[in-house]
C-alpha cells in the first residue's frame, strides 16, 4: 500500500512510489478514459474560461479607456503576484506560471477592449490557448514519468520546500513504521551537509518530531545518502525489564539493554572481536538528571553479571542506592572516597599484568577462550610447548558511577593511558556522569571513551554526548531532556553506523525487578567467574585486605564488612577526618611536605628514629586494617594528636616510608598508597 504524509497545506507526499492505480479497470472504456484524461483537463478549462471572459468583458467594456487602464494594471499585478508567490517553487515552474498568467491576462485585456474576434486577437486565442494548455499537459506527463523513475514531483516538492529544490528522492522502501528512500542531491550545488541541516525542516513539513527524520550519508559520495523516516514513536510504550537476555552466555555475546524504535533489540558489545576486526571499548553513560541513567545502568549491569566469564569492579558514591540488590554479584564494590582511589590504583596495576598474561598465552586481545583453563598447546606459557593448564582470565569491567571527581583527580594523562592500555588487557571501563558536559569531563578524557549511551540531556550538551556526525544525521538527545526517560542513542563498535542516529529505549526497572536482581546476584556468586590469580594477585598487592574478590553466597564477607562497618560509623562516603576537605582543592606535593608544616602550628615531641619508624609502621598497619589504603598527611591529624607528634614530623616520615617502599605515590597529588605489609615483606 502507498504511504503518504499530508502537510499543513494539505499537500500529500508519497513516500512509496504508488502502484499505478487500477481505478476504472472494472468500469466502461469511457469511464476509464475520462479517469485518465481528468488530470489534464484544468489547463483546457482555463483556456475556455479565458475565452468566455473575453467575450463577456468585451460586452461590458468595449472601447472604455478607464477599463483599459484597469485591465492592464490588473494584468500586470496578477503576473507580478504569480512571480512572487512562485518564489518557493522550482525555477521552471515559476517561469512557466508567470508566462501563462502574463499571456492569458494580456489576451483577456485585448479581447475585452478590442473584441475577441478583432484583428489577430481570435487567431492568438486559437493558437496560443491550446499551446499554453498543452505545455501544462506535457509538464504533467513528464512529472508522472519522473515519479516512476528517479524522483517524484511530490518528493521534489518536499525537498523544494526545505530549500533543496533540485534534489531527488528515489524509490522508497516501506517497512512497518519505517520508510527509507535514497536521496540524490544536486551535483555541484548541494552536499550531504545541506541535507543534514534540512532534517528539522523536513520533520516540520511532515509534521513529525525531529528525531523521526534521519539521514545517513553515503560514505562514497558527498551528495548521496539515505533518508529514513519513522513516523510513529514506537518507544512511547514503557516496557519493563523481565530478566537477563542470555544467562550464562559469554560477555562477548551482545548485551541487550532495550529496543530501537523499529522494535529491533538495542545491543552493545564490550570486548572486541578479532574476527570482525572490532576492538574492545570503553563506555560513557551520559544523561541529564531524570533521563533514566539509573535504569540504563541497571540494564547494562544485569546483562554483564548474567555472563559467565566476566568480573566487575564497581564504584558508586551514591552508596549503591540503585545497585544494592546486585552488589553481592560484584567482584569488588566501593562506595567512592578512598575505596575508589584504591580501586583506580588497582585497576591501573592489573592492566600490565593482565596484558602480559594474555600475551604469554598467545592472545592479542581477550576472547572468551582466554577465560577457560589453558589446556591447548597453542595457548601455553610453557617454554617446552606443553599445555600449561593456567586458570583462565575472565574479562574485567571497571565501572565508575558519577565519576567526574575521580577522573579529575586522576588527571587526563593518567586516564587516557589507562583507557588505552586496558583495551589490550581484556578490560573495559564504564563511566557515568551526573551531567554530561565538558565542565564535568575534559575533552581528552571524553575522547578516551569511544562508546556512549546518550540519554536525554540539555540541548547545549548534545555535542558532548554524541559525535558531530551522529548529530548531523538527525540525533537530538537534547530534545528529550528528562521528558523521555530511558530514550537513548547508542554509539559503539559493533552497532551498524546507520543505527547511530536511531533512538532506542531501555527497559524500565520497577520494584518487582528487585527480587530478580537478587536472584541474579546469587547466580553470579555461584556460577559467575572468579578473578584469576593474576588479576586477584595484582589487586591484593595494591588494595591489601580491601580486595577480597567475589565471595560465594554463603561466605562471610569480611572485607566488605570492614568497609561497611566503617561506613556505618562515619557516613557512607567520607572519612570523618576528610569531612571538611574540599576534594577539588589542590593538595601539596608529597615532597613539599618535608619542609613545610602542613597542619599549622608545630607541636609535640620528637621521637627517636627507631621509635618514629615503629610508630609510623603501626599507623600504616592500622590504616591497612581499616581498609584505608590511600592516605594523605591530613589523615594523620588525629593520630598526631593522639601520639603528641608534630605534623611536619609526619610529613618527613611519609617521605621516608615512600623511600623504603612502604608507600607509593598515587596519581593524585598529595596522596600516598599504602603498599600492603605482606608485599613489602
Ligand atoms: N526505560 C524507561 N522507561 C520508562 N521509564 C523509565 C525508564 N528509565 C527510567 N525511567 C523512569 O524515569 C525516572 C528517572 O529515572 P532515573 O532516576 O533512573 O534517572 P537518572 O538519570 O538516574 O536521574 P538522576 O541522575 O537524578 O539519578 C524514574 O522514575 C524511572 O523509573
Amino acid at each position: 500500500m502507498a504511504r503518504n504524509w499530508t502537510d499543513q497545506d494539505g499537500r500529500r507526499y508519497p513516500l512509496a512510489v504508488p502502484a499505478d492505480t487500477n481505478a476504472g479497470a472494472g468500469g466502461s472504456v469511457g469511464a476509464y478514459l475520462l479517469h485518465r484524461i481528468k488530470p489534464h483537463l484544468p489547463p483546457w478549462l482555463g483556456v475556455a474560461g479565458a475565452g468566455l471572459a473575453g467575450v463577456l468583458g468585451h460586452e461590458r467594456w468595449a472601447n472604455s479607456a478607464g477599463a483599459g487602464v484597469g485591465l492592464t494594471l490588473a494584468s500586470v499585478a496578477l503576473t507580478g503576484t504569480t512571480w512572487w508567490v512562485g518564489r518557493t517553487t522550482g525555477k521552471q515552474r515559476r517561469l512557466h506560471s508567470a508566462i501563462t498568467v502574463a499571456a492569458g491576462s494580456a489576451w483577456l485585456t485585448a479581447a475585452c477592449l478590442a473584441g475577441p474576434t478583432t484583428g489577430p486577437v481570435d487567431d492568438l486565442y486559437l493558437m496560443g490557448g491550446p499551446g499554453v494548455a498543452l505545455s501544462w499537459n506535457v509538464r504533467m506527463v513528464m512529472r508522472r514519468n519522473e515519479g516512476a523513475g528517479e524522483g517524484s514531483d511530490a518528493d521534489k516538492g518536499l525537498l523544494e520546500k526545505v530549500g533543496l529544490a533540485r534534489a531527488q528522492i528515489g524509490t522508497a522502501k516501506v517497512e512497518p513504521n519505517r520508510v527509507t528512500a535514497p536521496v540524490g542531491l544536486d551535483a555541484g550545488t548541494q552536499t550531504n551537509e545541506d541535507m543534514s541541516k534540512a532534517l528539522s525542516h523536513i520533520a516540520s513539513a511532515l509534521d513529525l518530531p525531529t528525531s523521526a527524520v534521519r539521514y545517513t550519508p553515503d560514505p562514497g559520495s558527498a551528495r548521496r545518502g539515505e533518508l529514513v523516516i519513522v513516523p510513529e514513536d514506537m518507544l512511547a510504550e514503557v516496557v519493563e525489564w523481565e530478566g537477563p537476555s542470555n544467562l550464562g552466555g559469554s560477555i562477548a555475546d551482545p548485551l541487550v539493554i532495550g529496543r530501537y524504535d523499529d522494535g529491533a533489540p538495542l545491543l552493545l558489545w564490550l570486548p572486541g572481536d578479532p574476527e570482525e576486526g572490532r576492538n574492545s571499548t570503553h563506555l560513557l553513560i551520559a544523561g541529564g538528571t531524570g533521563s533514566g541513567k539509573g535504569d540504563a545502568a541497571l540494564n547494562l549491569l544485569t546483562e554483564i553479571l548474567s555472563r559467565r566469564d566476566v568480573i566487575v569492579w564497581f564504584s558508586d558514591p551514591k552508596a549503591f542506592q540503585d545497585f544494592a540488590p546486585l552488589r553481592p554479584g560484584l567482584d569488588w564494590g566501593e562506595e567512592g572516597g578512598a575505596g575508589t582511589e584504591v580501586m583506580v590504583e588497582a585497576f591501573q596495576a592489573v592492566i600490565p599484568d593482565r596484558t602480559r598474561w594474555l600475551g604469554a598465552h598467545g592472545y592479542r586481545q581477550w576472547v572468551p577462550e582466554a577465560a577457560q583453563q589453558q589446556n591447548s598447546p597453542e595457548r601455553t606459557c610453557r617454554d617446552d610447548g606443553r599445555p600449561c593448564g593456567c586458570p583462565g582470565m575472565p574479562f574485567l569491567v571497571g565501572w565508575f558511577e558519577e565519576a567526574a571527581n575521580t577522573l579529575r583527580a586522576l588527571g587526563d594523562d593518567a586516564f587516557t593511558g589507562i583507557a588505552q592500555e586496558a583495551r589490550s588487557a581484556g578490560a573495559a571501563l564504564i563511566v557515568s556522569l551526573q551531567r554530561p558536559s565538558y565542565d564535568q569531563m575534559s575533552t581528552s578524557t571524553r575522547a578516551s571513551l569511544p562508546s556512549v549511551i546518550a540519554l536525554g540531556c540539555d540541548a547545549r550538551d548534545e555535542g558532548f554526548s554524541l559525535p558531530d556526525t551522529v548529530l548531523a544525521a538527525g540525533a537530538h538527545p537534547g530534545e528529550w531532556g528528562n521528558r523521555r526517560p530511558g530514550y537513548c542513542y547508542c554509539v559503539s563498535p559493533g552497532i551498524p553506523e546507520d543505527r547511530y542516529p536511531s533512538p532506542g529505549r531501555t527497559w524500565r526497572f520497577t520494584g518487582r525487578a528487585v527480587s530478580v536482581m537478587e536472584l541474579l546476584a546469587t547466580w553470579s556468586q555461584r556460577n559467575g567467574a572468579k578473578a584469576d590469580p593474576v588479576t586477584a594477585g595484582s589487586a591484593a598487592r595494591i588494595a591489601g585486605q580491601l580486595y577480597t574478590g567475589r565471595t560465594g553466597p554463603d561466605a562471610d564477607q569480611t572485607a566488605l564488612s570492614v568497609v561497611e562497618d566503617d561506613d556505618m560509623d562515619n557516613g557512607p562516603h567520607v572519612d570523618p577526618e576528610d569531612a571538611d576537605i574540599d576534594p577539588e582543592a589542590e593538595l601539596p606535593e608529597p615532597e613539599q611536605g618535608d619542609d613545610t608544616p602542613i597542619f599549622g602550628q608545630e607541636s609535640g615531641r620528637k621521637p627517636s628514629p627507631e621509635e618514629a619508624r615503629r610508630l609510623l609502621d603501626d599507623a600504616l598497619a592500622e590504616f591497612e586494617d581499616e581498609g584505608r589504603m590511600i592516605v594523605g598527611p591530613k589523615d594523620f591529624t588525629d593520630w598526631c594528636d593522639r601520639n603528641s607528634l608534630s605534623r611536619s614530623w609526619v610529613s618527613k616520615r611519609l617521605k621516608e616510608a615512600a623511600q623504603e617502599g612502604r608507600l607509593e605515590p598515587t596519581s593524585s597529588t598529595g596522596r600516598w598508597r599504602i603498599v600492603p605489609a605482606l608485599t613489602v615483606a
